[in-house]
């Protein structure tokens, strides 16, 4: 059995130092309620700082991989009986503690592998894998931008996060606006997913394939890099050179270089240390 145990979250290790974390209400196609939203940051903070797992991948139990926000979760959002500023106060605390549910997976220092299939929409879509280091999806995945139907603007990692992935500020407006669902065929033209997989089995596969190959480096080495990127993405060039030299400072006096370059040398696969 599983050490990580949660009421809406099903979490196995399915490999050498991969963890494999499913959204796992299929019955409500894995709609985000108020259990989710809190065991989402409990999760990927647990297995970020779990030596033993080195990749993540999320995927969805059941039909689909996520159908947003549990609607009976947004339709509480107003408390009638507050005063305004009240409300609006309480309203903001809601807000920062969803976003930081999502934020919990981009700054789990393990890359985290968003495997998707069927629907992905509102909140479980671009919100939650705009926060995910890579995305993979099935031909039978579609996305949807749901919010603006909803009536609000997407306030959990969208706006923020999916232009600088796609880099269309275009096309970025007009899946906002529209809420449109859009194919896995057009999300892979756009750069949001990185592979299209016939089936859910076929994608599964794919997912642990690339999650074991990640697994493989240097946990040194994958984590510097997701640190960095991440911060890169957030300042300019220089100030990221800069980030990395102090960074590597330190990283390159590790083991994992030595290990690596005698691997290399004696072409033989390197071993690492759990971080
Ligand atoms: C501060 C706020 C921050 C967050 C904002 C987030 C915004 C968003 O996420 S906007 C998007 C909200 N989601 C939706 O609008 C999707 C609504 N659902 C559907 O359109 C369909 O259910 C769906 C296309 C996902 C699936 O259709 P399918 O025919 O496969 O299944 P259904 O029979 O419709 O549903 C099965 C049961 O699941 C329940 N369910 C599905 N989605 C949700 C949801 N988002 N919230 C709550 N429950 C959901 C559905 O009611 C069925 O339940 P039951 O009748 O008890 O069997």
């Amino acid at each position: 059995m599983s050490s990580y145990q949660f009421n809406t979250l099903q979490v196995e290790q399915t490999g050498d130092n991969v963890y494999h974390v499913q959204l796992n209400r299929p019955d409500k196609r894995n709609s985000i309620d108020d259990d989710m939203w809190k065991e989402i940051p409990q999760c990927f903070d647990s297995l970020g700082t779990d030596s033993s797992c080195r990749v993540i991948i999320l995927s969805g139990a059941g039909k689909m991989f996520c159908s947003g926000i549990d609607l009976s979760v947004l339709a509480m959002l107003q408390d009638p009986n507050q005063e305004v500023a009240r409300r609006a106060i309480a309203m903001r605390i809601g807000v920062k503690k969803f976003q930081d549910a999502f934020t919990s997976i981009e700054k789990c220092p393990k890359p985290v592998i968003a495997s998707i299939h069927g629907g992905c929409i509102g909140a479980g879509s671009i919100d939650m894998t705009s926060a995910c280091d890579i995305r993979l999806c099935s031909q039978d995945a579609f996305f949807s931008i749901k919010e603006v139907d909803m009536g609000l603007a997407a306030d959990v990692g969208t706006l923020q996060r999916f232009p600088k992935i796609v880099g269309n500020d275009s096309l970025v407006r007009e899946l906002v606006y529209t809420a449109r669902n859009f194919s896995a065929t057009e999300a892979k033209d756009i750069g949001f997913v990185s592979s299209v997989h016939a089936d859910a089995k076929t994608l599964t596969d794919a997912s642990i394939k690339l999650a074991t190959n990640i697994a493989s480096k240097s946990p040194v080495a994958i984590t510097g890099s997701k640190i960095n990127m991440n911060y890169s993405r957030d300042h300019s060039v220089d100030e990221g050179l800069n980030y990395i030299a102090n960074w590597n400072m330190s990283m390159l006096q590790s083991e994992d270089l030595m290990t690596s370059v005698q691997a290399a040398m004696t072409k033989t696969p390197p071993k690492y240390k759990d971080l």
